[in-house]
């Protein structure tokens, strides 16, 4: 479904209050079509309510959202084949058996269900699972349903509210297989998460919110490279703690014979030049890892600047 802009996402200046509590603020959020683009925040940040919005379960106080093109309140019907949800917090009805659930919710959806059998194979829930009351399911077992829901009707944009919680490691693995292959396909994906390796893995670009609002978009490859690099220097002589010269500033962390300093990484030749003059016997140099720069972010009061890409 091709759409003006190119974007399956597009989000402007979106206000979402509940009363007097914000659920976010003046948000800005476009993901391209064909896009798996990771959605990050600390608790409370509004990831879910921006997800409720783009899937038509909130209306905007403020701004506008449009999903493939489209009003997700008022064209709610017409997308609906062409959206896949799973909400973080999955209602379903106790009574009804899981693949009463998947039928009904086909139904909802407006559309076939081409892939039910196959998701349902290989996400482990067998024919005696499916004939079980969704009352006796496990918490795995109700998100594993909740997955082949989402993505049963071959959706163009699948929203995913923490879509790992609750899954074992084997299965995890082949959530992220079916994540590799939506991506391949040329499906738009926006998947939140808390678990920053798995949004490492699959995600090109990441927004990350804070108290309602965004505080970067990124690819995940410039978030790392904007973070600081980790030298650490072996000295040989067994004076221990010395001094450093202008290196100094960055507060180093002796072990014995070694310092360790966090160092921004256009200042890092500098210093490495005017380190390396000491009687050095070892230098290492390390980008620090992707979550060592979600952490410094989710921390962080001001909002940052987008890093260069
Ligand atoms: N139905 C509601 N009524 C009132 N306030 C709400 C409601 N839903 C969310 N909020 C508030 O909106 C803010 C954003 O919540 P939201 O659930 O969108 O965050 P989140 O990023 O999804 O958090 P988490 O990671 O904990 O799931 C929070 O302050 C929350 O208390």
């Amino acid at each position: 479904m091709g759409t003006p802009t190119g974007n399956a996402i597009d989000i402007v200046s979106l206000t979402k209050r509940y009363g007097r509590t914000v659920g976010v603020e003046d948000l800005g959020i476009s993901v391209a079509e064909g896009e798996v683009f990771g959605f990050l925040g600390p608790n409370g940040a509004g990831k879910t309510t921006t997800m409720r919005c783009l899937v038509g379960l909130l209306r905007p106080t403020e701004g506008s959202v449009r999903v493939l093109g489209r009003d997700p309140v008022t064209e709610h019907l017409s997308l609906a084949p062409y959206l896949g949800y799973l909400p973080g917090e999955l209602r379903l009805y106790p009574e009804l058996t899981g693949r009463e659930t998947l039928r009904l919710l086909a139904t909802l959806q407006g559309a076939p269900a081409p892939r039910q059998e196959e998701l349902c194979a290989r996400l482990e829930l067998t024919g005696a699972d499916l004939d079980r009351t969704v009352r006796e399911y496990s918490r795995g077992m109700k998100q594993k349903l909740g997955l082949v829901q989402a993505l049963q009707h071959e959706p163009e944009l699948v929203v995913l509210d923490e879509p790992t919680e609750g899954l074992d490691p084997l299965v995890q693995e082949t959530f992220y297989a079916l994540l590799a292959e939506l991506g391949r396909s040329g499906r738009t994906v926006l998947l939140s998460s808390h678990v920053l390796p798995e949004v490492q893995r699959t995600c090109r670009r990441v927004a990350i919110v804070r108290a309602g609002r965004l505080v970067t978009t990124a690819t995940v490859a410039a978030l790392r490279e904007a973070r600081a690099r980790k030298v650490r220097l072996t000295f040989a002589d067994g004076l221990g703690r010395r001094p450093l010269g202008a290196a100094d500033h960055w507060s180093p962390d002796w072990h014995g014979d070694q310092a360790v300093l966090m160092i921004p990484p256009d200042r890092t030749v500098a210093a490495l030049r005017e380190l390396l003059a000491l009687p050095v016997r070892d230098v290492t140099v390390e980008e620090a890892g992707l979550d060592e720069a979600f952490l410094d972010l989710y921390r962080s009061t001001a909002p940052a600047q987008e890093p260069p890409r």
